[in-house]
């Protein structure tokens, strides 16, 4: 095959400032700013491999071994954006080239756990290596997914919602690197690992259109994000997970206001928001946060020193099933304490749900997206997809 190929992964994020909903939906621009952080790349990421060949007839794209449209509006946005800035550049002539794109999550796609983030972050920053296009990545990966743009840097990371109708500035920007709060951790429990019935895109929409108490959620969100980012800043932990549930909660509560409604959490998610508060109430402190995407896994932000304990607390409340064969925590390690002592479960007033989490993720904020190794490409030198479903 003449041309080249190149390999990247890239990084999940999960909003602590939720984004939802849209004031233009061709180009992805929000009501609203949101902020996030970026998580561990080892435990969850998307990685994609772009090929361009002039023996290629045309573009094409696979998704985690299946091949899928390339005629996906959003596909044609980003391909078509990353060909424009290319041309600009005005050498060479890979633009003419098609392309072949293969992308795998190492997560569940479409359950609520932010998977079109990662894999529009990867499809512009991979397509940009190849193509040596420089820019603003934040812009293009925003126009493949919202929540794309966040995951085109690592740390705690703001979407400006901008004020401009041609979107130039609606972009992301870092506001602290990766190492800026080293004793953050992030426990994401995988309640359902299926694919939603309520896409963000549509969800957000149906809210946008008919929800009133959306209208309050776009004054309440410049004063949460304020707060936000000085609580980051000053490492303020009882502030940021305060701000955090209420973001999600105010974020549910505007999918409950929508109409029809649209629900994410289940009585799971609700088990779940319990055992963080009766936890916080116990410790007389807040010590843990809980927040929900579009889905009802939940992500908890803790500091290293709770892990072991809440990791307890989940084991006890929703243990596997006996048909649990792998591993219940999985990602960085936790060394289990003992089980709760029947002190602590008395200020706990919910019932045990065997099987309810399906397994935890151990994780911490994380870096921007990486090039890898020609090894790790997910082609083979034809172009086609090593691994096929
Ligand atoms: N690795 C990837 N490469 C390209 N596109 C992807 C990749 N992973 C997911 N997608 C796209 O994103 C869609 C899923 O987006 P959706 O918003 O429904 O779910 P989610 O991102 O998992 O959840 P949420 O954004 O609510 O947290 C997939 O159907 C696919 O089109
Ligand atoms: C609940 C959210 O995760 C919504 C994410 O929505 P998407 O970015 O998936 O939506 P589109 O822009 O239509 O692709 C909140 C967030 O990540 O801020």
């Amino acid at each position: 095959m003449d041309g080249k190929c190149c390999t990247c992964r890239a990084p999940v994020n999960i909003a602590v400032i939720k984004y939802w909903g849209k004031r233009d939906e061709k180009l992805i621009l929000p009501v609203n700013s949101s902020l996030s952080a970026t998580l561990g790349m080892d435990e969850l990421h998307a990685k994609t491999s772009v090929a361009a060949s002039s023996q290629f007839k045309d573009d094409r794209i696979w998704l985690n071994g299946k091949e899928e449209s390339v005629s996906n509006p959003r596909i044609q946005n980003v391909l078509k954006e990353i060909r424009r800035r290319y041309a600009q550049k005005g050498d060479g002539d890979s633009a003419v080239m098609k392309v072949h794109i293969c992308s795998e999550n190492n997560f569940p796609t479409a359950a609520g756990l932010a998977s079109s983030a990662a894999g529009y972050a990867c499809m512009v920053y991979t397509l940009a290596r190849l193509y040596g296009v420089d820019g603003e990545l934040s812009e293009v990966a925003r126009q493949g997914s919202g929540s794309a743009c966040r995951s085109v840097y690592g740390g705690f990371v703001l979407w400006e919602k901008g004020q401009r109708s041609d979107g130039t500035d609606s972009l992301a920007k870092q506001i602290a690197p990766a190492d800026h709060w080293p004793a953050l951790r992030i426990l994401i429990l995988v309640v359902s690992d299926q694919k939603k019935q309520v896409g963000s895109t549509e969800g957000m929409q149906t809210t946008v259109a008919t929800s009133e108490l959306m209208q309050r959620r776009i004054e309440v969100v410049p004063q949460h994000t304020e707060q936000m980012i000085k609580a980051i800043k000053d490492r303020d932990f009882e502030t940021f997970a305060r701000i955090t549930m209420q973001e999600s909660n105010q974020f549910h509560a505007v999918c409950l206001d929508t109409y029809p409604p649209v629900f994410y959490l289940t009585d799971t998610s609700r088990l779940i928001i319990q055992m963080v508060h009766a936890y916080n109430t116990m410790c007389e402190k807040t010590r843990v946060a809980y927040t929900f995407d579009a889905g009802p896994n939940a992500c908890l932000y803790l500091m290293e020193e709770d892990v072991a304990r809440v990791v307890g607390l989940v084991n006890h409340f929703f243990p596997p099933g006996s048909d649990t064969s792998e591993n219940f925590v999985r990602g960085r390690p936790v060394t289990l304490l003992e089980q709760p002592s029947q002190e602590e479960l008395a200020h706990f007033q919910i019932p045990r749900s065997e099987s309810a989490i399906k397994y935890m993720i151990h994780t911490k904020v994380g870096s921007g997206p990486e090039e890898l190794n020609e090894e790790e490409s997910l082609l083979t030198s034809s172009g086609l997809p090593k691994n096929l479903l």
